[in-house]
């Protein structure tokens, strides 16, 4: 098992897939000829794909049997038929299984795979995956796995070898224990999402204190992208970062505190615990198509509201789930006490919150699939999720706005956001389109063959990251957000003060990986 020229394969391609897809080749790790992409359904996506050279099928079996790296992006719901349908083409000794699907473990898809033998991976990426910034958490055992044959074990190594050079291209990896791919998911996967809703929210504020959107949007991401770069480049504690921006007396501490005020850290810890609960349970309940309007993409409030019977039920799916889902409670209470003072005013907002963001009544798997693999047509200008991505794969601009018929057509949006969406759609000038284009990749140098070319390049990119973290110290102060944390601890919510420590660095976990 080696990295030399081989197809890849993505099974199921929807969002997440898609946006692999386009990793694979703006990273220049794959040739679009050498990735297959699946979906039962493929109309929409051989116009997308097919024309910019992907091979495009719905035939599972064939997928795999040309390839030796099968990526399963399916819903935790369609995995098992999905696994079914492949069993009896996966070569244990050849294929190399990366699945993301959340809440589906190793020995779950061993199990509908009918082979132990199989290396399987686990994989937790987000959708920056699309241009090579993802966060990937990869495992591929669990604490407790009990080593098999001296052969398989080999087997697992290798597939975690090629699937690090894979994800490390596509962004950054590191790799965890089985156990804390759910908690990743909500972290990572789930996290974007987060971070989205603060540039969306930091962007309100600027319209209202008198930016025309598409300016607010702009400074707020990119200031947003700055706080980013401090903390993985610069190697501290945000807090630390804090302290320097917070003039004493002055307007940032101000905000801050108004927002700690508000539940701001209370709210993003409860969000990602609830996330971590609803991951953990995804397969194990297996939700299939739900009827109602309600439904976990579409409807953060509805989804908080279901935390506690998540919970409860999670608790008693598997092992694995279990331990996850009680130490998701410890924190939770642990977190519980801090966040009381806040519900109140959290769940005005969260409340208004809801009244902006009705879910879509078509916001549910089953009409979601029609909608994508029916009558894609029908929904062309307000569309979607998968083929909106696919017709613009490597375009970030339009793929902006693709996002952002994305969101309209999911019922995210606030008011603001559809007003955009309708003038993008009506507005051959609009703003959106103009961006600038700051994602753009080079086009491929490498092909497979190179991958471990197209690796030192990534690393180089890290290798300077790190080197940015000299001139470390310590600092203190008052900030008004958040508790300081040593690494092992982080906790938020209060206003604590106390001396910063530098956090571990992300690439310090990856080098000893
Ligand atoms: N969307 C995201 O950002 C992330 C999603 N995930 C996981 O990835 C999986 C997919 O999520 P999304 O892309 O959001 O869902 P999605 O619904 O957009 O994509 C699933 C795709 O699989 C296709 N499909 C279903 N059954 C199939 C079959 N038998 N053969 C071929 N194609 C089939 C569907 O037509 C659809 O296009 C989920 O398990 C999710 O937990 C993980 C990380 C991030
Ligand atoms: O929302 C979800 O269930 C999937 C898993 C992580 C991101 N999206």
């Amino acid at each position: 098992m080696t990295t030399e020229q081989h197809s890849i394969s993505v099974l199921g391609c929807g969002n997440i897939g898609l946006s692999i897809a386009h990793g694979l080749v703006n990273s220049g790790l794959y040739k679009s000829n050498q990735i297959i992409l699946t979906k039962r359904n493929t109309e929409s996506l051989e116009k997308s794909m097919g024309s910019k050279g992907f091979q495009v099928t719905a035939d599972n079996n064939l997928a795999v049997k040309k390839s030796k790296v099968v990526i399963v992006c399916v819903t935790p719901a369609q995995l098992d038929s999905l696994l079914e349908s492949i069993r009896s083409v996966i070569n244990p000794k050849y294929h190399v299984v990366i699945s993301v699907v959340s809440g589906a473990s190793i020995d779950d898809i061993s199990v509908k795979l009918g082979s132990s033998g199989v290396a399987i991976v686990r994989a937790m990426p987000n959708t920056a995956i699309q241009y090579c910034q993802s966060m990937t958490c990869l495992a591929v055992r669990g604490t407790h796995h009990v080593a098999g044959r001296a052969e398989i074990e080999e087997r697992k190594d290798q597939a975690l070898a090629i699937s690090e050079k894979i994800f490390n291209v596509l962004g950054n990896c590191i790799v965890l224990k089985e156990e804390q791919i759910v908690p990743a998911t909500a972290l990572c996967a789930c996290g974007i999402a987060f971070f989205f809703r603060a540039i969306r929210a930091a962007s309100q504020g600027g319209i209202e204190i008198g930016f025309h959107a598409e300016d607010a949007i702009k400074i707020a991401a990119q200031t947003a992208k700055g706080a980013a770069t401090l903390v993985l480049e610069g190697g501290y504690h945000p807090e630390y970062e804090i302290d320097k921006v917070t003039t004493p007396m002055g307007c940032t501490i101000a905000g801050l505190n108004q927002m700690e005020h508000n539940g701001f850290s209370s709210a993003m810890i409860k969000g990602i615990v609830t996330s971590a609960e609803k991951a953990a349970s995804l397969y194990s309940k297996k939700q299939p198509a739900p009827s109602t309007t309600t439904h976990h993409h579409h409807a953060p409030q509805a989804h908080q509201q279901d935390s506690a019977s998540t919970t409860t039920t999670s608790t008693t799916s598997t092992a694995n789930n279990n331990t996850e889902s009680k130490s998701n409670n410890k924190r939770r209470t642990r977190n519980q006490n801090k966040s009381t003072r806040n519900q109140q005013q959290q769940q005005t907002t969260e409340s208004n919150n809801t009244q902006q963001e009705k879910p879509d009544s078509n916001n549910n798997d089953q009409s979601h699939e029609q909608q994508q693999e029916q009558a894609p047509e029908q929904h062309q200008p307000s569309t979607a999720s998968s083929e909106n991505n696919e017709q613009q794969p490597q375009q970030p601009q339009q793929q902006q706005q693709s996002h952002q018929n994305n969101n309209s057509r999911r019922g995210k949006s606030n008011n603001s956001r559809r007003s955009n969406t309708k003038k993008e759609q009506e507005d051959p000038n609009n703003p959106w389109k103009k961006q600038e284009n700051n994602h753009q990749h080079p086009a491929p140098v490498y092909d497979v063959n190179s991958v471990d070319e197209a690796l030192a390049k990534a690393r180089s990119r890290n290798t300077h990251q790190q080197n940015g973290r000299g001139n470390r110290r310590g600092g203190s102060g008052d900030g008004g957000g958040g508790r300081r944390h040593n690494g092992n601890n982080s906790r938020g919510g209060g206003g604590e003060g106390g001396r910063r420590q530098p956090h571990q660095h992300q690439h310090q976990q990856q080098e000893a990986n």
